[in-house]
């Protein structure tokens, strides 16, 4: 539904603020240009004075006057060339040094969203507002924001002066004038509708490219090239109708306010013309009027585009300033430090990401210090919701428990300082696009050459490193795509030795790997969890049967702790279901009743 009036033009009015809070940043630049554009209209309108006694002295016969008056013209319209020149050049610079420190406040910004925020987005849709929406915004400010100073001065200008030509004249002249001005704001708000529609299916399409190319195993596999481009096409179709919509109606409203500004100049002669022959206008009068009534109505010829391009950009902003709105993590919060406490204890957590659909409930454990706790449980469990609080991406409410990393609670602490404590390795690790040597030195990013080397030694991955074409400057592809998924996790374990917390969350980290690359990434395992506290959520026999206990999570619930033998011995929930997806119905049953 969409929002009230009064609110919609008070938020247009914030994100224009906010606009500005950018400009000025840069305003010696934007002053001078706006200076320069006031002295082009003061320029414009003085030429038009000048004229007025060019031809009233050339009437006289007065030919020495004429002559000066005629290097004055010349010197006049000199001065007007940098001035013109700095309007532009000024307002474009300020303009681009603004959008610049807007793209990397927005970028900055968004590193700052928090994860449940981020989660519940596209990155298409935000990518389509960080590049298209900011173009807009930009092309506006360098195209459009000097002319909003230009024009209008040289509107008053011109008008004040022909007003003290003939205010009779002019008055009548300008008749039409509010008829352009009503029409113009008519369409220009109907235009901001549209090209906030346009921009946001823009985010759509994006959306769906990035599916495309991001997915494109399994587009490729399950066939749906066909119905992705579909979509595209769909969305590709609406997005131009809205756009052939705007210029529609741009196309037009814009002849018909020319036409409006033609009318005018057709009285101005024909009424100028009767006031001359009656004497009360002298002809130099006329030819003046005439050439500043032609200045200004340069301005209402562009004041109405302009304004259909500043109701395009509100449209742009507002779904700019919709991310900037968006309260960023608090990076405030108490230190975290390791201390003789176990490092990881939830006390009573109940959680659920939305009301009524409880997640984790009343969930209590303490991990002691160095030991290796292996999470099993049915899918939609809880496991890797137990991760997400540990690392503060969900804060816990009043009376949802309590989480302490040793011993210290997790909320209200500063996330980068909790942050800290942990190394994440998931199954599908991340890589960035990059060198290997730079992905793994995301570890700790003052680490030095050698030891990232030691890091990959440790996570036996120098071997394979040294044999790409270029070693540790081997560029990984996007998302790690030219290595194999057992390289990549080697990667990411170096990295998290590199990072050395002490803490460490793996979401099984083999389990999508074949058994030839599993066993190298255990050793590198092997070698991350030695002497580290270890939560591990486990979809391996290897991985339940080495842990120091295994905790059975169930809806949300503990529902069983124990070593694998003891877990086994209570032919519990674990005995009967976990162990036959873990090792196969086959060799569970082998296992449980042996
Ligand atoms: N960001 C989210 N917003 C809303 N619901 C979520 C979100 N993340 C997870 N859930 C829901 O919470 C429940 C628990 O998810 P979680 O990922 O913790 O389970 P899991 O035990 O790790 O599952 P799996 O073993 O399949 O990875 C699921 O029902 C899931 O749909």
């Amino acid at each position: 539904m969409a929002a009230p009036k009064s609110k919609r033009v008070y938020a247009a009015w914030k994100a224009f603020r906010w606009l500005l809070t950018f400009v000025s940043r840069h305003r010696g630049w934007m002053i001078a240009g706006t200076v320069s554009a006031i002295a082009a209209a003061i320029i414009e309108v003085w030429t038009g004075s000048l004229i007025e006694q060019l031809t009233s002295q050339a009437e006289n016969g007065a030919g020495p006057v004429v002559i000066e008056i005629v290097w004055t013209v010349f010197l006049v319209i000199l001065i007007g060339v940098p001035a013109k020149y700095l309007m532009i050049y000024g307002v474009e610079k300020s303009s681009a040094f603004a959008v610049r420190d807007i793209r990397n406040h927005v970028m900055n910004h968004i590193g700052k969203l928090p994860i449940h925020y981020v989660e519940k987005q596209h990155s298409g849709d935000i990518l389509s507002r960080i590049s298209s929406d900011l173009q807009l915004i930009h092309q506006f400010m360098s195209r459009d924001l000097a002319q909003w100073f230009y024009h209008p001065l040289l509107f008053v200008g011109c008008f004040t002066y022909l007003i003290w030509i003939q205010w009779e004249l002019m008055m009548y002249s300008l008749l039409l004038f509010p008829v352009s001005l009503l029409v113009s704001h008519w369409i220009g708000k109907q235009l901001q509708q549209l090209t906030e529609e346009a921009q946001a299916n823009m985010g759509r399409m994006n959306m769906n490219l990035q599916d495309t190319l991001g997915g494109m195993p399994v587009v490729k596999s399950y066939l749906l090239s066909g119905m992705l481009f579909r979509s595209y096409q769909s969305l590709l179709l609406l997005t131009a109708q809205k756009k052939l919509a705007v210029k529609k109606r741009e196309s037009w409203v814009n002849p018909l306010l020319s036409t409006l500004m033609l009318s005018p100049i057709i009285f101005a002669v024909s009424y100028g013309s009767y006031l001359i022959s009656k004497g009360e206008l002298g002809t130099g009068e006329l030819i003046a009027f005439l050439y500043l009534l032609n200045l200004c109505l340069e301005p209402l010829d562009h004041i109405p585009e302009l304004i259909t391009h500043t109701f395009e950009m509100s449209g742009a902003l507002k779904r700019v300033s919709d991310i900037l709105e968006q309260p960023a993590e608090n990076q405030e919060g108490h230190a975290i430090t390791k201390t003789a406490s176990p490092p990881v204890e939830f006390r009573d957590v109940s959680f659920s990401y939305e009301t009524g659909s409880p997640i984790l409930q009343n969930l209590s454990f303490t991990v002691p210090e160095g030991k290796t706790i292996a999470l099993v449980g049915a899918s939609g469990g809880g496991k890797s919701t137990v991760f997400k609080l540990l690392c503060g991406f969900y804060p816990l409410e009043d009376g949802q428990g309590n989480i302490s990393v040793f011993g210290q609670q997790v909320k209200g602490s500063n996330p980068e300082q909790l942050r800290s404590h942990f190394s994440v390795v998931t199954q599908e690790s991340y890589l960035f696009s990059g060198t290997v040597a730079d992905n793994i030195a995301y570890g700790r990013q003052d680490a030095s050459m050698d030891e990232v080397i030691a890091a990959a030694k440790s996570a036996q991955a120098h071997a394979f490193i040294m044999s790409l074409p270029e070693g540790y400057q081997t560029y990984v592809g996007e998302r790690g795509g030219f290595l194999s998924g057992g390289q990549r996790q080697r990667i990411a374990i170096a990295r998290a030795l590199l990072k050395n917390a002490p803490i460490l969350l793996l979401d099984e980290p083999t389990s999508a790997l074949d058994p030839e690359s599993e066993g190298a990434v255990q050793e590198a395992l092997q070698v991350l969890m030695s002497e580290r506290t270890t939560i591990v959520i486990a979809h391996r026999l290897s991985t339940v049967q080495n842990a120091d206990e295994i905790w059975v999570l169930e809806q949300g619930r503990l529902v069983e702790a124990g070593t694998h033998a003891q877990l086994l011995e209570k032919k519990g929930l674990y005995a009967q279901s976990y162990l036959q997806e873990f090792a196969g119905l086959a060799e569970s049953k082998e296992v449980v009743y042996t």
